[in-house]
């Protein structure tokens, strides 16, 4: 699902915003074309449909489509649009515009049908053709007036709208990106993907579009029902006696809207997780013959969503009927009622037209409001899941500024000081009382069995995570009290799986600093032995790139990546398995290239691969997470412990070492 997926639900919405006016069903005649906003023949919708389906929505319960509120589960809806209002910070003035308008419009509505009462009675009934220029002037005046008022409202609706979620989506992705490496780990990134779609779009629903249609639905029932009041006070009141029977079937159904809203929103974030995970593992699927397995994988999310949906949609229909069926009762009500008033000369045709079509628009607010209740129900569900990643703090935040060191010209001195660390939720520590020094320009490498904890280490230095116990430190000052941005600016990190960015190769290179001439950028490809494969290319670097690109080859694609590390020119490099996945041939190629990046910064490279130990300053073994072997290649060897094992063990190194 996409953001433009939200473009049709967000007009429909917002088009609907002042409420199509509904016409009595039955025999009772409604005026053709009553009012400013014209829609004699309109169903009155308020919600909308799953975003990114294209399925219509019904109206009222069909709620669980339309959802959205704030906050862990339990929390009220209150407390939901609470959370979300502050977002339309900027758009207040525009919301009182828009209510104007909608208030503006049940007004000439309302005066529309008062004037077809007039023609009913005096040009109509008497066949008066005098009598007719005069209200339909008026009334022709007023359609084009009230048009133009609801076509304003509603591009305004629409626009604010827009911007509600553009403001939204962008503060929940930008604290997504805050997010520590395990929350993805915890939440697929299909299910991620919905809820900065379709969750987001159902909050607008309830926080804009809520607001404005609430407003449309409660002064258009005063305007209606002051003048069937005042067109026939008795013949009203009977009318209303019926009412609560609509605010009735709305409560019963509220109870299920919120569990089928849940399963729906879940199903959809599955559908997409499965989707989305098939085609980025479409080699596996395809070399493992997998693919009736992914099949029947995205065949049972399709089959919950589908449960789901037919559930709401019944649910939906039964709600529908009902209120169709209180309607008519109220209608056989107002004929009865009208035709005795008229046999007794109380009241004219017209009045009971007039009459008979105030009822046909009442009705829609009155159900708009009925359903209020059912739209915030199901509203709270996108709420809850949108909640669940806003209240997960970000694993780092920037020290406060009383405790901000300020940036100076880094050398590259990175030390552990007695760190140790444990994952979030996870039974054992990671890594236990790890103290070391890498001095400027020093080459220190890192390794150890599977699972010792060498990669951890690469992810304290860029702050992905806060040690539990003890510090580390880059020049002297504890990480902590770093702008985020000024340390992740003093360290490159190459991680185990080669990043390409969907760019160009040039964007791909240049995302190592945006600010690069095209030259600096040439002379890093050429650095990393780069530019000879790129110029090759038929676009050359205006060649495309995606992840998982088979254009370039791994080797290549790392070459790239290094590229993109040289133009960073920071202090500190930190490497990890730098030539995992890389054949021999490849490896070779990017040895080179790799050796010119570490060249002149303090280096840490985590890797099982031991051809190039020869050449560190200082090896470091890790076992279980704890420091067992410090030292020189040479003198790590001579010691024969843990480090004399793996290196005796290793099948031979495919890195080439320069010292022996
Ligand atoms: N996100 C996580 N949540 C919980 N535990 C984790 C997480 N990531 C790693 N671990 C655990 O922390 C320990 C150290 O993992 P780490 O990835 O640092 O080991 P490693 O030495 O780099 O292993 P490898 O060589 O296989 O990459 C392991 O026991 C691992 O299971």
């Amino acid at each position: 699902m996409t953001a433009c997926d939200d473009q049709p639900t967000m007009r429909l919405r917002a088009a609907d915003l002042r409420g199509p006016a509904r016409p009595v069903p039955g025999p009772v005649p409604a005026p053709p074309s009553a009012g400013p906003a014209g829609r004699p023949g309109g169903r009155h919708r308020r919600t909308t449909e799953p975003a990114g389906t294209g399925r219509p929505a019904p109206d009222a319960p069909s709620a669980p489509h339309a959802g959205a509120a704030a906050g862990a589960p339990g929390t009220t809806a209150r407390a939901a649009f609470r959370r979300f209002w502050p977002l339309t910070g900027g758009d207040r003035r525009r919301l009182a515009v828009i209510c104007l308008c909608v208030v503006l419009a049940a007004i000439a509505e309302t005066t529309a049908i008062l004037l077809f009462g007039h023609l009913t009675d005096n040009a109509l009934q008497k066949g008066s053709l005098d009598a007719f220029w005069t209200p339909a002037a008026q009334w022709l005046a007023v359609a084009v007036v009230g048009a133009a008022i609801a076509y304003a409202g509603n591009s305004l609706a629409v626009w604010t709208a827009e911007r509600f979620v553009l403001r939204l989506r962008a503060q929940v992705f930008g604290h997504v990106q805050e997010l520590p490496p395990d929350f993805f780990a915890r939440h697929r990134t299909g299910d991620l993907v919905e809820r900065l779609t379709g969750d987001v779009g159902a909050i607008e629903g309830l926080v804009v579009s809520g607001v404005v249609g609430t407003v449309s639905a409660m002064f258009s029932t005063v305007f209606f029902s002051v003048a069937v009041f005042w067109l026939r006070w008795e013949l009203a009141l009977a009318v209303f006696l019926l009412v609560p029977l609509f605010w009735l079937a709305a409560k019963v159904f509220s109870g299920r809207v919120r569990s089928v809203a849940h399963e729906e929103r879940t199903a959809d974030g599955a559908i997409t997780s499965v989707v989305e995970e098939s085609l980025a593992n479409i080699v596996l699927t395809q070399s493992y013959n997998r693919k009736s397995a992914e099949e029947q994988g995205l065949r049972a999310e399709a089959l919950a969503w589908m449960r789901a949906s037919v559930g709401g949609a019944r649910m939906s229909e039964r709600y529908e009927q009902l209120v169709e069926v209180l309607e008519t009762v109220c209608v056989l009500a107002v004929i009865g009622i009208g035709t005795w008033e008229i046999s007794r000369q109380r009241m004219t045709v017209g009045q009971l037209l007039s009459f008979a079509a105030f009822l046909g628009y009442l009705y829609p607010p009155v159900r708009s409001l009925g359903q209020l209740g059912l739209t915030v129900t199901a509203a709270t569900v996108s709420a809850e899941r949108l909640a669940d990643i806003l209240d997960t703090p970000p694993a780092v935040t920037d020290p406060p500024p009383h405790r901000t060191v300020q940036p100076w010209p880094v050398r590259g001195t990175i030390e552990f000081r007695d760190v140790s660390f444990r994952y979030p939720g996870a039974g054992r520590p990671a890594l236990s009382g790890i103290t070391f020094t890498a001095r400027p320009g020093e080459f220190v490498l890192i390794t150890g069995a599977s699972g010792a904890g060498k990669s951890t280490v690469s992810m304290l230095l860029p702050r992905f995570y806060d040690p539990s116990e003890g510090s580390v430190l880059l020049d002297g000052v504890a990480l902590d009290a770093l702008p985020l941005a000024f340390l992740r600016e003093q360290i490159t990190l190459l991680p185990q799986e080669t990043l390409i960015l969907h760019d160009t190769v040039r964007g791909n290179i240049l995302c190592g600093r945006p600010g690069a001439t095209e030259e600096e950028m040439i002379r890093a490809a050429g650095n990393a032995a780069a530019h000879a494969f790129v110029s090759a290319l038929p676009d050359g670097y205006d060649a495309p790139l995606a992840p998982g690109t088979s254009r370039l080859s791994g080797g290549q694609l790392q070459r790239v990546a290094i590229a993109r590390a040289m133009l960073r020119a920071a202090p500190v490099l930190v490497l990890d398995e730098p030539t995992t996945g890389l054949d021999a041939i490849a490896i070779r190629e990017v040895v080179g290239p790799l050796r010119r990046l570490m060249s002149g910064r303090t280096t840490l490279m985590i890797t099982h691969d031991l051809g190039l130990a020869p050449d560190a300053d200082r090896v470091l073994v890790l076992d279980h997470g704890r420091l067992v072997e410090s030292g020189t290649h040479r003198e790590l060897l001579a010691r024969g412990g843990l480090y004399a094992r793996l290196y005796g063990s290793r099948a031979g190194s495919t890195l080439t070492p320069v010292r022996p």
